[in-house]
């Protein structure tokens, strides 16, 4: 499943590259305003901070929600006290768009993560033109020297790499990197399981400094407490706040654990 959503994202970015060649995407990037310091935003506090997420869909749970307006959300996750915004662009199962993120982008202030399955450096230039402040990077989708150069690109444009990580090897190699942003994932992106304890499982791993992520399978108060006990400086929230109602007060909530 992972290979084939990296596959299907890396074909749509090809064909948008017949329209918008790979140098003008890059002219653009590089004239683009300075991306918003995420590791700032992001750092350790008496707080979690919370990762708001724009989720339609997902393969593992199929329509979540129709989000007509992603920047009327980001809105909401900006005055709910979201730290930052996670838009996924992925089109064919999640049904996102780089037209979401850089109407976000125009909504907030807030760094805004460019969610995807990102494996060439068009896919960067893309994400840095629509204005994008972060950009994931899946360690188990891309082989050590891809991971290397994606990283180091999203660098220099001026951005912060989030490596996601499911398991104590891809923990190791996020920090070979040098890694200031590491998340794990519950969820695998393969057979869609999830657990909860993986991220206490690990959180020894991390590296010293590296800010801590506790991505997916956050539902009530009682999950995002459960992470924090465990050592999570953020959350990244998907789809209990696309389904949830009322996104501010599910976010104040979430941050007053
Ligand atoms: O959400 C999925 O089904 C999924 C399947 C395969 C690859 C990635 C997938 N999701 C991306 C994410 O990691 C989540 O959107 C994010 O962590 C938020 O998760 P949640 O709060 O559980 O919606």
């Amino acid at each position: 499943m992972l290979a084939d959503l990296t596959a299907g994202s890396v074909a749509d970015a090809e064909t948008r590259r017949q329209l918008r060649p790979f140098d003008v995407v890059e002219r653009e990037a590089l004239a683009a305003p300075a991306a918003v310091d995420a590791l700032a935003a992001l750092a350790p506090a008496e707080r979690v901070k919370v990762i708001a997420e724009i989720k339609r869909s997902s393969p593992s749970r199929g329509a979540l929600a129709s989000i007509p307006d992603p920047a009327a959300l980001a809105s909401l996750y900006e005055t709910g006290g979201a730290s930052a915004i996670s838009v996924l662009t992925e089109q064919r199962k999640f049904g996102g768009s780089l037209d979401d993120l850089m109407a976000v982008r125009r909504a907030v202030s807030l760094p805004v993560l460019r969610k995807d399955f990102i494996a060439t450096a068009y896919q960067v230039f893309e994400a840095r033109a629509a204005g994008a402040d972060l950009v994931l990077l899946i360690v188990a989708a891309l082989d050590d020297a891809t991971l290397r150069t994606l990283y180091d690109l999203i660098v220099e444009l001026g951005m912060t790499p989030l490596v996601e990580t499911h398991s104590a090897e891809e923990l190791d190699r996020a920090a070979q990197l040098g890694a200031g942003l590491i998340g794990v994932n519950a969820r695998n992106l393969s057979t869609f399981e999830l657990d909860r304890d993986l991220f206490g499982t690990l959180v020894a791993r991390f590296p010293a400094g590296a800010i801590k992520v506790a991505e997916s399978a956050v539902l009530s108060p009682a999950d995002v407490a459960h992470y924090r006990a465990a050592g999570a400086d953020a959350v990244l929230v998907g789809e209990a706040l696309v389904t949830g109602g009322d996104p501010v007060a599910n976010l104040a909530a979430f941050r007053a654990v």
